[in-house]
């Protein structure tokens, strides 16, 4: 097969666009969960000069696993909406229109979000104005990351793992936003500001990178390639060439090029070939039949998240160090939970470039996925408080450094590893509905792990009164109408 006339992704720009796309999908949703400290304040204090990120004027520290309702709030429209590629609605809008207005949507919001950090008002009008943001925000993002991973697999699979290794920058951005909004010490209004106004710049970015996307010779060279193959053809797919590619290590080359360029692309739209790729018609691929063939990966992706949101962070966050500096102490869970967590996940996300074992023995894959079960009570186990009825095993800092790194390392390998394969299992047509499966069973993964979280905390502390007194935050903080309530540490109950 001859590659003489496959465009170069020339200096890796298409490769830097994926990356900021990837990044500029997870970094709003990151940005909320994050800033949950500064939501929950105001919603308790009503006013948001006294509120930081991470804590409040009076000193008191806002625990930063305290997410829950609003990954809750996050999760139920993301799964609904991870549903709506699934459902046949697709084709009806183009999936630039689609993109576009997503972005938009989310920059929108953000932009409001930004600009209550400045307006006082009454906590049940704050109260309801962000839910409604959390429910807009997260099914832009759950429509966003199904529609543009589809699109991707018509690329090399090295850009998917591209997508999926910014989508892990953009929780090391926020961590890190979270650090410096800590050690900087800067008052609480400028530190809200400067969270919000992060993903507004973000989302901004990846609309001009998506602008840009279809004047990249080489990406338009994928796209036409794909749509031109004929059926008959298209057990040739992408993953025999891609594997070939891969192992001649030029894994940014594409394939042969289509004889005749198609003139919409160059004027830098896609609809026609996106109508021409999964548009109606008798060989659009049915979600049955994808589910076929991809429902290995689909059930590990939900193991996966399951296991990981069942400790994290609601778990991991609760651990304390045990060392004699304050300081350490005071930047514990801030570094060794978040960072480490976000900065593995972002690693071994980034190894699929390298690495896709076990692609040939796929039947190992949920072992590996199941295995990675024997954290929660790995990280159950050491000094994660309020507890009652589990003893302490792993008291040192050490253990819980090194069952984070392995935790987080293999959450990051096994997401990427499976949504990378997915879109390889089928016909390169059946590609855009594969990835859109797979963002719905990440959702479901996480709503599954959110979910368990509640249990584990219950087991950890107490199943009576106790746990009720622990909940994070106590269920009045989320009464609008109590806005004397007061968000309480589980640290500051010892
Ligand atoms: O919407 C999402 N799409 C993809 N991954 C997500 C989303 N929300 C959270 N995570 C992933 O869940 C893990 C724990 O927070 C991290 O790997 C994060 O990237």
């Amino acid at each position: 097969m001859t590659r003489l006339d496959t465009p170069k992704d020339r200096y890796h720009a298409v490769g830097i666009i994926v990356f900021i796309l990837g990044l500029g999908t997870l970094l709003p949703c990151n940005s909320f969960m994050r800033g949950v400290g500064y939501f929950q304040a105001r919603l308790t204090m009503g006013d948001s000069l006294s509120v930081g990120l991470v804590g409040n004027s009076s000193g008191a520290q806002l625990d930063p696993a305290q997410e829950h309702p609003w990954l809750e709030g996050k999760l139920v429209p993301m799964g609904l909406s991870a549903l709506t590629p699934c459902s046949g609605f697709y084709p009806c809008i183009p999936d630039k229109v689609r993109i576009l207005s997503c972005m938009a949507g989310i920059l929108l919001l953000f932009i409001l979000t930004t600009v209550l950090v400045k307006i006082e008002m009454p906590p049940h009008c704050f109260f309801s104005i962000t839910m409604g943001s959390v429910w807009f925000i997260s099914s832009f993002c759950a429509i966003l990351q199904g529609t543009l991973f589809g699109q991707l697999g018509t690329l090399p699979q090295s850009y998917s793992t591209l997508f999926l290794s910014g989508q892990g920058m953009a929780g090391t951005f926020a961590a890190s936003a979270m650090l410096l909004s800590m050690a900087s010490g800067a008052n609480a209004q400028t530190s809200a500001l400067s969270y919000f106004i992060t993903p507004c710049a973000g989302t901004l970015i990846s609309i001009v990178c998506y602008l840009m996307l279809p004047r990249m010779a080489f990406f338009q060279h994928y796209l036409e390639w794909s749509c031109q193959r004929d059926p008959c053809n298209e057990l040739e797919t992408k993953a025999g060439l891609l594997s070939s590619e891969e192992q001649n290590g030029d894994q940014l080359e594409g394939p042969q090029g289509p004889e005749k360029p198609i003139l919409e692309m160059a004027n830098g739209t896609v609809k026609t070939l996106e109508i021409d790729q999964g548009g109606p018609g008798p060989e659009r691929p049915s979600v049955f039949s994808v589910l076929q063939k991809i429902w290995l990966l689909a059930f590990c992706i939900v193991m996966v998240f399951t296991v990981t949101l069942s400790v994290f962070p609601a778990i991991t966050a609760t651990v304390t160090s045990t060392s004699e500096s304050r300081q350490w102490r005071e930047f514990f869970t801030p570094v060794c939970c978040f960072l480490l967590f976000n900065v593995m996940d972002w690693l071994g996300r980034s190894a699929t470039s390298y690495c896709l074992w076990p692609e040939k023995r796929l039947w190992l894959l949920p072992l590996l996925v199941g295995l990675r079960f024997l954290f929660v009570p790995l990280l159950m186990l050491c000094q994660a408080e309020p507890r009652t009825h589990l003893p302490v095993l792993f008291r040192q800092d050490a253990w819980f450094i090194i069952f984070m790194l392995l935790f987080s390392l293999s959450n990051g390998y096994f997401v990427s590893l499976t949504m990378c394969l997915a879109p390889k299992q089928g016909l390169p047509k059946e590609s855009e509905l594969a990835g859109a499966i797979m963002t719905f069973f990440l959702a479901v993964g996480l709503s599954c792990g959110a979910g368990l979280s509640f249990l584990l905390k219950a087991l950890l502390s107490s199943l009576h009164c106790r746990t009720l007194s622990c909940l994070d935050p106590p269920l009045s903080a989320y009464k609008p109408w109590t806005s004397e309530s007061r968000v309480i540490s589980p640290k500051s109950h010892q």
